[in-house]
């Protein structure tokens, strides 16, 4: 009897406790005794990380939250970092009771780990699957290998270059909005109107979409990447939020979750489907010749045209009203004592552990070199629907709010630092002269700009943490190791922050990243994008964006901090910022 086939008859018998006793106690026993087999896998992988992390030190941690209420209370980000200072290289954390991490910080464990390419750990990227599907983010194994060998073109400078038109386009929107709302109050949340231009721009470069033509169903699609974005945050940050198929699901933040990832994803279908169907037509496909710039769509259908599966979804209706009430569903109609019982077990159920062992099993890594599988003729690969639309949800959801983080962050550090703010200002005016738009030649020469970039990458990584499932065993340059299967997470804020590496590790000093300084470092040192074979795809492209915004953004205002409102660091996803990023602008232009 499958999972499901038993929880429906459960749920069914738990509706017949008056006339059915014996039944009703047959049910219970059995909850009981599925719950105990449970229990007994869960304590098992605990003891077997438990075992797996033993060498190494482990914070003061309590046996069922682990460090989870600590972080809580104290914040993720600088706790972590309290914890550095105090042991070297690496500790153990625990996410509750059951998960325990190796977590990293030192160049050389991070050297060890990320030089290798062992795939995604499931129990935090599993929470992806949902929304993004498996895209590049997510993948593993052969599978993964062969999208990366087909998206890597895609990020090919010829074809980023065109997007700096666009990029410029969505920050003089945002420029506009600025100068509107200094009117009545120089002080700006700078943090939600990046979000908004950065997801307009990717928006455009993915679908060609343009914001002069903007239909419902755009506005629905937007929309529900906003809320998107939130609601995996909020999960992520709430332990009891982990607990999917018989929890999450459950609750208002579930269920909304699975409405917006329904309208994100018809939008995405039938944005695919339309295009695909435009594409047979011999007059669009000389269209898409004469075309200046490809979108990225484009370029994924080259690879994915000839495939003509069906699609299967119900075209325009990308616009779910989020705010609407959530329906109830059918769990909250059934008695109280059943939904008791029911919670109960399922909550015990409902553990991530076989699928994690699963998941790994599925996605044994290849070895790299070695190129596309046996059999398989590299030059007919091609993507499914399915493939299609999960890369696109991952371009979206990795693209921009990643870029949202870089650059208020950026905006934050050379507010406190007006030194520098000026100096790149008088490199970009240098640059452009009496231009006031930006051209991709004029990226390459703004070499200040790029330092203080980097500097403000470093004190503030847009993705702090990433994490590990090791698929072989490892062996560190101290001689402690780690069995195969075990958790690692790389705490890129905390090896950013490192004071075996960096000699001012809080001081805001561009001059880190001179060639002299970089040459000398450590390669495994400084890792905003990641590194090793599953290093960011898109690192070029998000540099990019992030030098044309801010270059428009010196140009037209100057940026002071806010004294009264200074920013709390929270680790979502990215780095976020508690209730945004607050600056005072000053226009200039
Ligand atoms: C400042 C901006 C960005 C930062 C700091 C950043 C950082 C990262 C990091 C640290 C990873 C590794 C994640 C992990 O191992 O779990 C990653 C992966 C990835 N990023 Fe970015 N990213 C940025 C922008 C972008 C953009 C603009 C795109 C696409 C348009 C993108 C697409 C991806 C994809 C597809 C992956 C998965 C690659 C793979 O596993 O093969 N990123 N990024």
């Amino acid at each position: 009897m499958s999972r499901t086939e038993l929880f429906m008859f459960l749920w069914l018998s738990s509706w017949l406790p008056v006339s059915l006793p014996t039944l009703w106690l047959w049910a219970v026993s059995l909850i009981l005794t599925l719950g105990l087999l449970q229990l007994t896998r869960l304590l098992t992988k605990r003891q077997k990380l438990f075992q797996a992390l033993k060498s190494f030190p482990e914070p003061p941690t309590h046996w069922l939250f682990g460090h989870a209420m600590e972080i809580k209370k104290e914040g993720e980000l600088d706790k972590v970092l309290s914890w550095a200072n105090i042991y070297p290289c690496a500790h153990q954390l625990w996410m509750g009771g059951f998960i325990g991490f190796l977590n990293i910080y030192d160049p050389d464990y991070t050297k060890a780990v990320f030089s290798r390419g062992d795939p995604k750990a499931f129990d935090v990227y599993g929470f992806f699957l949902p929304w993004i599907g498996k895209g590049l983010l997510v993948l593993d194994g052969p599978k993964w290998f062969q999208h990366r060998k087909l998206l890597t073109p895609e990020f090919h400078s010829e074809v980023l270059r065109p997007y700096v038109d666009l990029f410029a386009e969505s920050t003089k929107a945002m420029l506009n909005k600025w100068e509107k709302k200094i009117q009545t109050d120089k002080c700006v949340n700078i943090f939600p109107d990046v979000g908004h231009m950065t997801l307009d721009s990717l928006t455009k470069c993915i679908f060609g979409r343009s914001s002069k033509t903007q239909t419902q169903s755009d506005i629905g699609y937007f929309q529900a990447i906003g809320q998107l974005t939130l609601l995996m945050q909020q999960r992520l940050a709430n332990f009891h939020y982990h607990n999917d198929l018989f929890y999450y699901w459950l609750t208002l933040h579930g269920r909304k979750f699975l409405q917006a990832c329904k309208v994100a994803h018809d939008y995405t279908d039938k944005v695919i489907r339309t295009r695909k169907a435009a594409l047979k037509e011999e007059e669009e496909q000389k269209k898409i010749q004469r075309k200046k710039r490809l979108d990225f769509l484009d370029i994924l259908l080259g690879v994915g045209v000839n495939l003509g599966v069906s699609m299967g979804f119900d075209s325009g209706k990308a616009s779910v009203d989020l705010e609407s009430p959530v329906p109830l569903s059918l769990f909250q109609l059934v008695s109280p004592l059943s939904l008791l019982i029911l919670l109960l077990f399922l909550c015990i159920c409902s553990s991530s552990h076989r699928k994690g062992d699963q998941w790994r099993k599925e996605t044994a890594y290849p070895e790299l070199p070695g190129g596309t599988r046996e059999g398989q003729d590299e030059n007919k690969i091609k993507l499914s629907d399915a493939d299609l639309r999960a890369e696109v949800d991952t371009f979206i959801f990795e693209g921009h709010d990643t870029t949202t983080s870089a650059i208020s962050w950026f905006l934050y550090c050379i507010s406190l630092h007006p030194e520098h703010q000026q100096r790149c200002r008088e490199e970009v005016q240098e640059i452009l002269g009496n231009r006031n738009t930006i051209q991709w030649e004029d990226l390459g020469k703004m070499t200040y700009l790029t330092l203080c970039i980097k500097e403000s990458f470093r004190l503030y990584p847009p993705v702090p943490q990433i994490y590990r499932q090791l698929n072989k065993p490892i062996t560190f340059m101290d001689g402690k190791s780690l069995p195969e299967g075990s958790l690692v997470s790389l705490h890129i804020y905390a090896l950013h922050r490192n004071p075996a590496v960096w000699d001012k590790p809080e001081v805001f000093d561009p001059q880190c990243f001179s060639p002299e300084n970089s040459s000398t470092r450590h390669p495994y040192a400084f890792m905003p994008f990641s590194a090793g074979p599953r290093n960011c795809i898109g690192q070029q492209f998000a540099m990019m964006e992030v030098k044309a915004v801010t270059a428009l953004c010196l140009l037209h205002f100057e940026f002071s901090p806010e004294p009264s409102r200074l920013p709390i660091k929270r680790l979502q996803l990215i780095l976020g910022a508690k209730d945004g990023i607050y600056l005072n602008l000053k226009k200039l232009m």
